[in-house]
């Protein structure tokens, strides 16, 4: 007699895993090394930035309280006392009606307080010594970049779990982050299991298929920030499987494997999650594709038993293993991002489970815009390549037309979902 197995729903099935304890770990890492990696704490301004009073044009600075008789009939002339650039003080005490040279970055002499673009100055030498003048007022501020203005001592900048991004990197820098707390990756081993699996380069043979899954994989943990530990293929054989996936565990955090999961002669996952004693958390899910989705957990590690079905395979990486990769790189919203979108299309099939139907989001006049992005069956590859994102079907409806508004949830997003969505 077959198993029969009671699917559990999607948001279940996402609870129990994410129920499952297991926390990220810090590693600092140089800035050089950190662009696309997660913070593991919060960044904090360690100075105001800037930490001085400065000059944000070329120019001279002056005491405004000197410019205020300006005007286009009475120009006021000014002595220059001094000339620095960016990266230099001034040395020199600057008095009534007397002016430094100043340049944009360079630090404001203490008793100047408004800088005079050199565009408004007329600049001359008169017995030796430099002077300019100006036909216009100053008021105290004007054209000073102040201490603190960017960011102040203490200031929360970053939250732990963001994505380093560009910007991110220079805010590290300019607190001179030269090692960076960010989220160890998690190592995420995985086995593509199948008798008829070919290597990349390998010709076709009857019978045989060219095994996809482990490509798609490897670039899904990448994705989602984690660290890709191939073991390679196995054959549909117990013994052969059963030593592999023990013998592996030792090595990763977690470990997926592709295929072999479902109730078929040669589906062994399940064998050997009895035979290893893990705990099964689920093995079924009201979800299409994707429903023979199971997970599992040995001795504190998860172990993701994804249906050998390329699209039931990405869909279920993305809805479980990818939120528990993300928790442990210390975000705070784990999970793929809801949105909601107008469907272009009309999607006639009924829905018993709840469907995610790969598809390609775009902007379409300020608004969110959906369509499939290929044939809607779990057996399908090529739809996952212009797959930016799912629809959600929710289980039990009967169809849905073009014009109607629906869920979708983001894959190429780094911000992420809290739960539910
Ligand atoms: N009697 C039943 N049969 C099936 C059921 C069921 O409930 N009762 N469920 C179906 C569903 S739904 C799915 S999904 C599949 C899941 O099968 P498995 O996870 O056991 O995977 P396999 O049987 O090993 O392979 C399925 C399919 O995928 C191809 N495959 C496998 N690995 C790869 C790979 N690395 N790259 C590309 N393609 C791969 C494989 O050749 C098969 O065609 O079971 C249904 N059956
Ligand atoms: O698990 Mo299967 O993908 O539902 O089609
Ligand atoms: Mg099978």
């Amino acid at each position: 007699m077959v198993e029969r197995r009671t699917p559990i729903p999607v948001g279940e099935a996402v609870k129990r895993v994410m129920d499952f304890s297991i926390q990220g770990q810090t590693e600092f890492i140089s800035i050089t090394k950190s662009f696309g990696r997660y913070l593991s704490e919060d960044i904090t301004a360690t100075n105001d930035v800037p930490h001085f009073d400065r000059a944000p044009y070329d120019g001279f600075a002056v005491r405004a309280i000197d410019t205020k008789a300006a005007s286009q009939t009475n120009p006021v002339e000014f002595e220059v006392v001094d000339h620095i650039g960016a990266g230099l003080i001034t040395t020199k005490s600057v008095e009534a009606f007397q002016a430094v040279r100043i340049m944009t970055g360079a630090q404001m002499p203490s008793e100047c307080d408004a800088v005079v673009m050199l565009e408004l100055a007329k600049v001359y030498e008169k017995d030796g010594k430099s002077f300019m003048s100006i036909k216009r007022p100053f008021n105290p501020g004007d054209n000073v970049s102040f201490r603190g203005e960017d960011a102040k001592d203490g200031d929360v900048l970053i939250r732990k779990g963001t994505k380093i991004n560009p910007g991110i990197q220079a805010i590290l820098a300019t607190f001179g982050y030269a090692k960076v707390p960010v989220a160890r990756k998690p190592i995420v081993g995985f086995f593509a299991t199948g008798t008829e699996l070919l290597d990349v380069e390998d010709p076709l043979e009857p019978g045989k298929i060219r095994n996809s899954n482990s490509h798609m994989i490897a670039a899904q943990i990448e994705r989602a920030g984690a660290e890709v530990h191939y073991f390679g293929k196995l054959p549909d054989e117990f013994e052969t499987c059963y030593e592999a996936v023990k013998q592996a565990l030792d090595k990763v955090d977690m470990l997926i494997t592709t295929g072999g999961v479902s109730v078929g002669d040669f589906d062994y996952l399940p064998a050997i999650y009895e035979k290893i004693k893990a705990e099964v958390l689920f093995n079924k899910v009201a979800m299409r594709p994707g429903s023979v989705t199971t997970v599992a957990q040995f001795n504190g590690k998860l172990l993701f038993g994804l249906s050998g079905n390329p699209s039931a395979c990405y869909v279920g990486f993305e809805l479980y293993t990818r939120p528990i990769i993300r928790k442990m790189l210390f975000t705070e919203k784990p999970h793929l991002r809801k949105e909601k979108a107008i469907l272009e299309e009309d999607f006639l099939k009924a829905n018993p489970f709840t469907r995610f139907v790969r598809s390609d989001l775009t902007y379409k006049e300020g608004k969110l815009a959906v369509s499939p992005s290929g044939l809607d069956k779990s057996n399908i590859v090529m739809s996952l390549a212009g797959a930016n994102s799912f629809i959600i079907l929710p289980g039990g409806t009967r169809g849905f037309e073009a014009g109607t508004e629906v869920d979708v949830l983001l894959l190429e997003d780094f911000t992420g979902n809290e739960w539910p969505w």
